[in-house]
């Protein structure tokens, strides 16, 4: 059982060939993909290559093939939480939804701030072998905003830590994200920016507007995000360093990235999928599903973060997978916790916002979820693309007809998912990691075999 089986891709689509927007799935020529001993090693026309004995065919006709996603920004939980998530079903969740690799943010207990932590949590990753998991390291001791991590120590750590974030929390004193932002500098690391002025947010519980007002609940102005950001872009062309926002939220934060990378400024942005559909509206229901942070913003928000990603100023979608137990979340609105899960959802969600709509095509959704991420995090050993040489990380999506997304989708601890009973596009039938599956037409394989497996390839 655990020794590496070969697999044997039959006509498949590739992404990589679907550079038109708004167009059909069907448009590339299909083709055949042999996987063996974790790598691509052959691709051909389809109905070219003949199957061996021992190799698992997987017919592919009318599917779409990315490279592996890859999710710069995950909540995992674990150490710490573990009644919400731990790394073994967040990876689940993520081989569920088509991930290959998920960066695992550093607000856990203890906080991923020293080696030891961020090296414990890539060892569940490596053990667990659903997803590459690569730790986030905390930019403050304890996200406390106060002193400095160990930054130097992560980066050089079996980790590899390469992304810092107080993601949760803002790095809000100017000097320390200035000296950060130094730091990382010296060996291409980025920060990650929670931008959120927590002068201007205390108390908030949604988008401060009208609705706020008439629902009698405090408001988050824009300019709490806006004003973070056009501070640490201009520390970002100070210092030279590369930033990275986290979940940008409104039309103005848009504008504001859109003028530094005008400037030359190294710095790249982040959408979830939540925030390219849902509104405050919903705050209308006072359902604490909706209740998130960054927080739901107005039509026009959502419209101009579509249109963001169509024009290239925001970079990347990451899931911002954020888990809650049933106890945060069926409570009052103001007693419960900001978060959403999203791991599963995040493909049907882009299909639907961004290449129905025609504002990406296929290609480009596998760079705003797969290329660009992994480019951003400095992942080592994620494929360039679906050809010979590279590794064998990919998913396999059949993007005809939609469904209703049900709780039997979510695969991790937690669901609190804001997209339960909505009609989706897009199924993940396969995920493949390292040449082995992890989703095995739209099941999980089993534990103990991707376990075995990873043992087998060992750690990344
Ligand atoms: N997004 C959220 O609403 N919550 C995140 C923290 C964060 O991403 O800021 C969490 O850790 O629960
Ligand atoms: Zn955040
Ligand atoms: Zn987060």
């Amino acid at each position: 059982m655990t020794e590496q089986t070969d697999i044997l891709i039959r006509g498949a689509r590739l992404a990589a060939e679907l550079a038109e927007r708004g167009g059909d799935h069907l448009a590339a020529a299909p083709v055949d993909l042999r996987l063996s001993g974790g790598a691509i090693v052959e691709r051909t026309a389809a109905g070219s290559l003949v199957p061996r004995v021992d190799e698992r065919v997987i017919e592919a006709d009318g599917l779409v093939a990315l490279t592996g996603l890859v999710d710069l920004h995950t909540h995992l939980r674990e150490p710490g939480f573990e009644q919400s998530e731990t790394v073994l079903t967040g990876t689940r969740a993520a081989a569920a939804g088509g991930f290959t690799t998920v960066f695992a943010m550093a607000n856990t207990l203890p906080v991923q701030d020293t080696a030891g932590v961020v090296e414990q949590v890539q060892r569940l990753g490596d053990a667990a072998g659903y997803a590459t998991v690569r730790p986030i390291g905390a930019v403050t001791e304890d996200l406390a905003g106060e002193r400095l991590s160990e930054i130097g120590a992560m980066a050089q750590s079996r980790a590899g830590v390469r992304v810092f974030s107080d993601d949760g929390k803002c790095v809000h004193d100017p000097l320390l994200m200035r000296r950060a932002l130094e730091y990382v500098r010296t060996f291409d690391g980025v920060i990650a920016q929670h931008a959120q002025d927590p002068r201007l947010t205390e108390g908030a519980q949604m988008n401060e507007g009208s609705l706020s007002s008439e629902l009698g609940l405090k408001g988050w102005p824009a300019v709490a995000e806006e004003s973070i950001i056009a501070r640490d872009v201009l520390l970002a062309e100070h210092t030279g360093a590369r930033l990275h926002i986290c979940h940008l939220s409104t039309a103005g934060s848009v504008e504001v990235v859109r003028w530094a990378k005008a400037r030359g400024v190294q710095v790249t942005a982040e959408v979830t999928p939540h925030h390219l559909i849902l509104t405050e509206e919903l705050v209308r229901s006072y359902d604490p599903r909706y209740k998130v942070n960054p927080p739901l913003r107005r039509e026009e928000d959502v419209q101009a973060l579509r249109a963001a990603v169509a024009d290239g100023v925001i970079d990347i979608i990451a899931t911002d997978h954020a888990p809650h137990p049933v106890e945060a979340k069926e409570c009052e609105w103001d007693a419960a916790a900001f978060g959403m899960v999203g791991l599963e959802s995040a493909l049907p969600i882009a299909l639907l916002t961004l290449v129905q709509t025609g504002h990406a095509s296929w290609a480009e959704l596998e760079r705003l979820l797969s290329q660009k991420p992994a480019e951003i995090g400095r992942l080592d050993g994620h494929p360039a693309a679906l050809v010979p040489g590279e590794p064998a990380d990919l998913v396999l999506v059949d993007p005809s007809g939609a469904s209703a997304f049900g709780a039997d989708r979510l695969r991790g601890l937690s669901v609190n998912s804001p997209f339960l009973g909505m009609e989706l596009p897009g199924r993940v039938v396969t995920t493949i990691r390292r040449g082995a599956l992890t989703l095995d037409d739209g099941e999980l394989v089993p534990a103990e075999q991707v376990a075995a497996r990873a043992a087998v390839a060992g750690p990344r």
